[in-house]
């Protein structure tokens, strides 16, 4: 579990260490430049050897200040380096300033880089901004599609006679908003808003928009460097302070081990609701993955015209026949129903709403995803009334939408002052005011709870997963997560390993992965971490 600070508090922590006189600012500028320096050789060890022409891109403020310092370093390593500014050398901050001297060299303003589309070098440093970024960018041309299309099109090719340089980034891609991965779209006919690196060193610890909505694609490789600060742990300190949010994962094995004492219903029994005949196989597969995840028994509760068609495809899987709310709550007698599923494939019609008022009568554990979301639409009011601490939401950005619509307006609106609003802020609110955990998927997926703890859980960088866009593998982490809830995983502990596991099969099985392989692969990912 790694916390990822804002960049508020990211200031709060250099602030610390400055103030207490164990650093100064200049020195952790020189450690950052440093750290550039030492990630890029590592990326790319080609560079530690011979001459080689750099290009820095400086802004007006820090961020500027460390490609100083890296232009300084590469210098001393008897390369090429040309410098540029974005912005007035006069008007930069001290620090920044103090490196600019340092350098010492020729500094041409940006313009005469930006549309000189000067390509020829080995490496391109991205010092025009970093976490201060409050605006969108005045346009530049044409530097942030060239950059695009040099990540996307070109592998770095070190001597290549007409250059095709490794792109690194300090800190953040310029124009990407450090606490949201957001851009400032503005009304340039370019597409691009921000730069985009094969590599993104930053500092100390990774921000949330390295992990958000296009930081992942626009950063490329992320590597944090250690410039030696320390995030204070006192209550006091943390206390006057907006929360923070960790990366989840990996998961810990002792919350999914089984214990030899337990028998099946130690291991608790989900209650999977599916919808009428034809529409079935969204709940099934729910079951399959609530089975596999290691719920001790499972049952699909389903009308009775539909008991035919589960019958002939399940074997372990129970069926129970049910008599709409009334068989719902008779059922649910059985104190042993230890956690409920309902929405995949349970269509938007009355009866799916009246289900879910009963099942949540019930205070049993309950995943809600799909239909039973946007069943809601019209009145999510009335949804967030009934919903308790043991209740998680599944929302993809559709069904968020139909929730929450106001919170999915502020996240899809173009910002216009930085930090912009963020998928961790809108979450986090959507669980304070539904009173549930929410976990608000995408690649970026966000699990926030209502007392304000939240993660992401990203299948981005290493971790990709992009096979896991297929039809069923939403419903197949609704039945993931009920029978962790099942087999008595807190709801936020539920959520969070859950969609960690999700992610882990969907790489584990890799490509041409379809939604039914995912729970057949959970034991193999169940192998790998020493069950
Ligand atoms: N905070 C820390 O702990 C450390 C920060 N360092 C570096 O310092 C950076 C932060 O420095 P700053 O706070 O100076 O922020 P930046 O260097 O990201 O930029 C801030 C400057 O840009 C201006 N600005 C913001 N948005 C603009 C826009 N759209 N168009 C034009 N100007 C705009 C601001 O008014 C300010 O002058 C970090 O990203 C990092 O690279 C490192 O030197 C080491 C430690
Ligand atoms: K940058």
């Amino acid at each position: 579990m790694t916390e990822l600070l804002t960049s508020e508090l990211m200031r709060a922590v250099e602030l610390v260490a400055i103030q207490s006189g164990q650093v100064t600012g200049l020195e952790l500028m020189e450690r950052a430049g440093q750290g550039v320096v030492d990630a890029v050789l590592e990326e790319w060890p080609d560079l530690g050897q011979g001459e080689h022409r750099a290009v820095v891109l400086c802004g007006p403020g820090n961020n500027g200040g460390d490609g100083f310092v890296v232009a300084r370093l590469l210098k001393e390593r008897g390369w090429q380096v040309e410098v540029f500014l974005y912005g007035n050398p006069d008007k930069l901050p001290p620090d920044a300033k103090t490196n600019f001297e340092r350098w010492g060299a020729a500094v041409r303003p940006l313009d005469a880089y930006a549309l000189g589309e000067s390509w020829g070098c080995d490496l391109l440093v991205d010092a025009l901004f970093g976490i201060g970024l409050t605006r969108g960018l005045q346009p530049l041309g044409e530097l942030f599609w060239n950059m695009e299309d040099m990540v996307d099109c070109h592998p770095v090719e070190v001597g290549h006679p007409r250059g095709r340089p490794a792109i690194v980034a300090i800190d953040v891609p310029s124009g990407i908003c450090a606490d949201s991965g957001r851009s400032f779209p503005h009304a340039e006919e370019h597409r691009r808003f921000a730069a985009s690196a094969h590599l993104t060193v930053t500092f100390h610890t990774a921000k949330p928009g390295h992990y958000l909505d296009e930081g992942p694609s626009a950063c490329g490789k992320l590597v944090v460097k250690d410039i030696g600060l320390v995030t204070p742990k006192d209550n006091d300190w943390r206390a006057q302070r907006q929360e923070t949010c960790t990366l989840f994962g990996p998961v810990d094995p002792s919350l999914l081990r089984k214990d030899v004492k337990h028998h099946k219903y130690g291991h608790g029994h989900a209650l999977i609701m599916s919808g009428p005949p034809g529409k079935g196989g969204a709940a099934r597969l729910a079951a399959r993955a609530a089975l596999r995840v290691g719920a001790g028994l499972v049952t699909v509760g389903c009308p009775m015209r539909a008991v035919s068609e589960h019958a002939v495809h399940l074997n372990a899987i129970m069926v129970q026949g049910l008599d709409g709310t009334h068989g719902l709550a008779e059922l649910l007698e059985d104190s042993r129903f230890s956690a409920l599923c309902l929405g995949p494939g349970m269509g938007l019609g009355p009866s799916t709403g009246e289900l879910v008022k009963t099942a949540l009568a019930s205070g049993r554990g309950i995943v809600l995803d799909a239909d039973a979301l946007s069943r809601f639409q019209r009145t999510p009011q009335a949804l967030f009334d009934l919903l308790h601490e043991s209740c998680v939401l599944t929302p993809h950005g559709g069904e968020f939408a139909r929730l929450f619509p106001d919170l999915s307006e502020r996240l899809t609106t173009a910002p216009d002052i930085g930090p912009a609003y963020s998928k961790v802020d809108a979450t986090r609110e959507a669980a304070a005011r539904a009173g549930c955990v929410v976990v608000f998927k995408g690649a970026d997926t966000v699990i926030a709870a209502p007392d304000g703890r939240c993660s992401i859980s990203a299948a981005v960088y290493e971790r990709a997963a992009p096979w896991l866009a297929t039809a069923g593998s939403g419903d197949v982490l609704a039945g993931i997560i009920c029978g962790l809830m099942a087999r008595g995983l807190p709801a936020m502990n539920a959520a969070e390993t859950g969609t960690w596991l999700h992610v882990e099969a969907a790489r584990a099985f890799g490509p041409g992965l379809i939604a039914e392989d995912l729970p057949e692969t959970l034991p193999r990912v169940f192998r790998d971490l020493g069950l």
